[in-house]
């Protein structure tokens, strides 16, 4: 027990454990009750000792902000800015909204009722905020109704990026839907109201990288987020809206293992609480950094946090592990089909 703490304080535990003077066998034996902490510790600090990173306050900062959408756009609209004010004091320069960020429906035809085109009101309010604060704003998924909305009577889930100057650089629209039912939660069948995008879209350049743009479900298909890294991407976005059964099983693992595979930063806003009486959603919004380390989250309910985005870091993670060289293409022809 007292070896221990003692190894804890003064040797660096992390340090210790990394050399193989202790394991966490002997640890645990050591002393239980420093076995979870010692390991929170070597999660945190399991990036490598020489891949310093560079004087944090040079580094871009982003903002992941979380809320609780209603059917009430005015209200969404009033706690959204609040949230993008208050990244813009803390020095952010780009904020990121969650799925939804708009409005959630009790029902499609609400949803439908509710839409706008990209050239609609709520749109040109975000333009203005982006404006006022200075910053990039990545507006999660947007209930868009398309040029096509006339004849089909159906939207896109379109994530939107805004430039500091208010400009639309970037537009991309859900391509995988979410048609599931899972027992405990509202059933979700996204394509009575939605239609799937045709294109994933070539990363952007922003002030905190290169960002690929990806919506929710979305995160269930690795080939998306590798086709997105392999055309430059450095930050995926995953702007949600997670239920309450599958979050708590799936959704931080399945974002820690996107950042893995692609070795980029991973972004995403959640929606949290309640919405409606039918709705509710996980929450957890977090950043995850190429080596899948879990740098920022949020608290319960609405709110923000913040994370540094240190590309010099993820260069040195490709180097350190060159999983991009040792992939075989020629093995997985058949990727993506379904199972027979
Ligand atoms: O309904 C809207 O207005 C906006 N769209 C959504 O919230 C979508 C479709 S219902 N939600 C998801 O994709 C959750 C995926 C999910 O929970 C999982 O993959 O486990």
């Amino acid at each position: 027990m007292v070896l221990a703490a003692f190894s804890c304080r003064s040797y660096s535990l992390p340090f210790l454990l990394r050399l193989g003077f202790i394991n966490n066998q002997l640890l645990s034996f050591l002393c239980p009750g420093l076995r979870i902490r010692g390991l929170s510790v070597l999660c945190a600090q399991t990036r490598p000792r020489a891949m310093a990173s560079s004087s944090s306050w040079e580094l871009p900062l982003v903002a992941v902000c979380q809320v609780t959408s209603t059917p009430d756009k005015q209200q969404n609209f009033k706690t959204c800015a609040e949230l993008v004010q208050e990244a813009a004091r803390l020095g952010a320069c780009l904020a990121f909204l969650p799925e939804a960020f708009d409005f959630i429906a009790h029902d499609p035809a609400e949803t439908l009722r509710l839409s706008e085109p990209l050239g609609g009101n709520l749109l040109e309010n975000y333009a203005q905020l982006a404006r006022e604060c200075g910053l990039w704003l990545s507006l999660g998924g947007f209930h868009e109704r398309g040029q096509d909305w006339e004849q089909t009577q159906k939207i896109y889930n379109c994530h939107v990026l805004l430039n500091s100057k208010g400009s639309v650089v970037a537009t991309y629209r859900k391509t995988h839907l979410c048609d599931v039912e899972i027992p405990g939660q509202e059933p979700m069948r996204e394509s009575n109201s939605t239609i799937p995008g045709p294109s994933f879209e070539s990363p952007v350049s922003t002030p905190a990288g290169k960002i690929g743009l990806a919506i929710c479900y979305d995160i269930r298909f690795p080939e998306l987020s590798l086709a997105l890294a392999q055309a430059g991407a450095e930050i995926l976005t995953y702007p949600s809206a997670f239920g309450p059964i599958t979050g708590p099983a799936h959704w931080e693992v399945l974002l820690r293992a996107r950042a893995i595979e692609t070795q980029c930063y991973v972004v995403a806003a959640a929606q949290c609480g309640r919405h409606h009486a039918k709705r509710a959603s996980h929450g957890h919004s977090m950043v995850v950094d190429p080596w899948g380390t879990v740098v920022a989250r949020c608290s319960e309910g609405p709110g923000l946090c913040l994370a540094r985005i240190d590309l010099k870091y993820l260069r040195q993670v490709r180097q350190l592990l060159p999983v991009f060289q040792h992939r075989r293409p020629d093995l997985y022809g058949k990727l993506g089909h379904p199972l027979s």
